[in-house]
């Protein structure tokens, strides 16, 4: 007999329900989500699809606690970040969330270590020495650690980023077009990169992006319409990816 180990919240990194987010009044009103309910597992890479205005930036945003939702709940690592006053969300933005936009976001003046180390410095923090060596090897970036974001090329650039986003160990990193400024075998060096991290550093990630070449990279895609959950794809490829956009009108 096969006993399965029910799931329980440990297995959950990231925790909406009924999220609802309303953008203007009166005849600018837009609903931009629609009562969302998802759970995103631990360790897995997900990526948001939808048609363009469907809601994923708002979804993202909205879990990230980069924006207030109207109505329902956010768990991040089981905390209810609705609940958290300003203060007490910087600090978990900070500590539990690391971010991977497409515009790399490194600050220009200071070298790729710097630009790692910063979140912890901001924070008051030490960094795990020997955690940072883990991920700048795995990065392969240990060459380049001296180096500003100029004398960088853009998937360097980018993977300064995501060691970044990883020295933290944060409950979760999110993904805004993470390769949209890259070439597509740099991206897929990035898309690589942050699947190995799911992979090998139990990392949990969530990515907003329009390339089903990019989706094919997650374990899980699921896809938005007008501000609502309307489908998933487990283990997606190119070609199924592409397929459930096209059933969506993209
Ligand atoms: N700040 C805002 N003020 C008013 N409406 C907004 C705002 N941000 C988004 N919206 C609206 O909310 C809806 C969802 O937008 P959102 O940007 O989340 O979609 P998206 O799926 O990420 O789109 P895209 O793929 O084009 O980036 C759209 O109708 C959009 O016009």
């Amino acid at each position: 007999m096969t006993i399965t180990a029910p799931h329980t919240s440990t297995d959950i990194a990231v925790h909406a329900t009924n999220l609802s987010k309303i953008y203007g009044a009166g005849t600018t009103r837009v609903e931009a989500l629609r009562g969302v309910e998802v759970s995103f597992a631990r360790g897995k890479f997900t990526a948001i699809m939808g048609p363009s205005g469907s809601g994923k930036s708002t979804l993202m945003h909205c879990l990230a606690g980069l924006d207030d939702a109207s109505g329902g709940s956010i768990y991040i690592g089981g905390t209810d970040i609705s609940k958290l006053n300003d203060d007490a969300l910087t600090k978990m933005r900070r500590e539990k969330v690391g971010f991977v936009f497409q515009s790399f976001n490194l600050v220009p003046t200071l070298t790729a270590e710097a630009n790692i180390l910063l979140p912890l410095a901001l924070a008051g923090k030490k960094h795990d020495a020997a955690w940072l060596e883990t991920i700048v090897a795995t990065l392969g970036l240990k060459d380049r650690l001296t180096h500003k974001p100029h004398e960088l090329s853009g998937g360097q650039q980018q993977r300064v980023a995501v060691a970044r986003a990883l020295l933290t160990r944060p409950e979760v990193v999110f993904g805004d077009e993470p390769t949209g400024n890259l070439d597509s075998r740099t991206g897929a060096e990035v898309l690589s990169l942050l699947r190995s991290s799911t992979r090998e550093m139990g990392q949990t990630i969530i990515m907003v992006t329009h390339d089903a070449i990019a989706a094919s990279y997650a374990d899980t895609v699921l896809l938005m319409k007008d501000g609502e959950l309307v489908g998933q794809l487990e283990d997606p490829t190119v070609e199924s990816v592409t397929q459930a956009l096209s059933g969506l009108g993209v």
